[in-house]
């Protein structure tokens, strides 16, 4: 019998640190239709005549802080789980990496288990809520790709897994190494999306308001696939694992790009608030990720550290991702054996 065939994807990031480099990352990722999701003459004017001149030199300085001698750290990570996962599942499968933004490409990785005649392929999107912009591009794109192939062999998708138990246990595992209990407040700060995104959202029902918060953080058949009821259900099932109390955590929403409205709370302006009620030393998780990136290592671990300081704060203190911890491997084992 043949191998069967896993594929693992995540984000991407450039292939080195420098402006060049960028620009081609930065290109891919905003032309993605799903990703600035305006008509495509006005996308080509705004990626390509602003942000990506604009941006890429900032973005560069910022990849240059994480960027260490094994490279990426997203990329990195991504690699050690790819193996991991190989390892734990053995010859019967053949699993693959791939970027849905530069390397290794999706199109190389599907053409290493076409060569490799796998009976199936099982795609598994690194993105734990469904969102158009991640989740959505890279089944689309790979629908795509395979959708040209003259034999086409049973694929499979993983939409989801935004309340996987293993997850949702090591999130909590490496926050106990901090003894969460020491710390004043807890954030759950997700990527953000432009609220046009959500509002796009074609399987939810008809009465779910998701600018109302509180039918955000109700879970259930009507909007479970929202990327904000997944994002604070994720953030609950962690807080149920830590006995963290509602009222001790704060769901938030980071990584705005552009001036149309993104979906709030946003992280900085919490960190506001409670850098005015007081508050000194914060937890943040990061659970849209499951390897340490820019998001987390910059953004979080510099950049609203330096924020909350400022504003009279003491500490914040990410919780690390999934990154090599076996334990995640196991949830990825899981859903490759669907
Ligand atoms: C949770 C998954 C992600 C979603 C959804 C997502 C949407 C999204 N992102 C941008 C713009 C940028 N994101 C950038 C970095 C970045 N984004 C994700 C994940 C999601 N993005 C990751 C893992 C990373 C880090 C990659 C790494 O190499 O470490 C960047 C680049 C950095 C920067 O210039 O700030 C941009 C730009 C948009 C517009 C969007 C949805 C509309
Ligand atoms: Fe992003
Ligand atoms: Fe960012």
């Amino acid at each position: 019998m043949g191998k069967k065939g896993i594929l693992l994807v995540n984000l991407g990031t450039p292939d080195s640190p420098e402006v060049k480099d960028v620009k081609k990352y930065l290109d891919q990722f905003l032309m993605d239709g799903r990703v600035i999701d305006i008509p495509r003459f006005n996308r080509n004017l705004l990626v390509r005549g602003l942000i990506v001149p604009f941006r890429s030199p900032k973005t560069s300085k910022l990849y240059k802080e994480i960027w260490n001698e094994k490279g990426s750290p997203l990329l990195y990570y991504s690699k050690v789980q790819t193996a991991m996962l190989q390892e734990q599942l053995g010859d019967e499968y053949q699993v693959e990496l791939a970027m849905r933004y530069q390397n290794p490409s999706i199109e190389s990785a599907l053409a290493n288990l076409k060569t490799g005649l796998v009976e199936s392929i099982r795609v598994i999107p690194l993105f734990p809520q469904y969102a158009s912009a991640s989740t959505g591009s890279v089944i689309q794109l790979i629908m795509e790709l395979v959708g040209k192939w003259h034999t086409i062999p049973n694929i499979s998708f993983v939409n989801s897994f935004h309340d996987n138990q293993l997850m949702i246990e090591v999130f909590a595992e490496n926050a106990r190494k901090h003894n969460p209990e020491s710390f004043d407040h807890v954030l759950f700060s997700f990527h953000g999306l432009p609220e046009r995104q959500i509002d796009k959202s074609d399987y939810v029902a008809k009465s779910y308001n998701f600018r109302d918060v509180s039918q955000r953080e109700d879970y259930n058949d009507g909007n479970k696939f929202c990327y904000l009821a997944q994002s604070y259900h994720t953030a609950k099932l962690i807080a149920k694992e830590l006995n963290i109390d509602r009222k001790d955590y704060t769901v938030c929403f980071q990584s705005r790009l552009g001036k149309e409205p993104w979906v709030q709370p946003y992280t900085t302006d919490v960190l506001k608030r409670l850098a005015r009620e007081g508050k000194k030393r914060l937890l943040v998780f990061s659970p849209a990720f499951v390897a340490d990136c820019l998001e987390t290592l910059y953004e979080i671990t510099v950049e609203y550290h330096e924020e909350f300081r400022e504003l009279g704060g003491e500490h914040v203190q990410l919780v690390e991702s999934l990154n090599d911890h076996p334990k995640f491997v196991e949830a990825l084992v899981a859903m490759a054996k669907g």
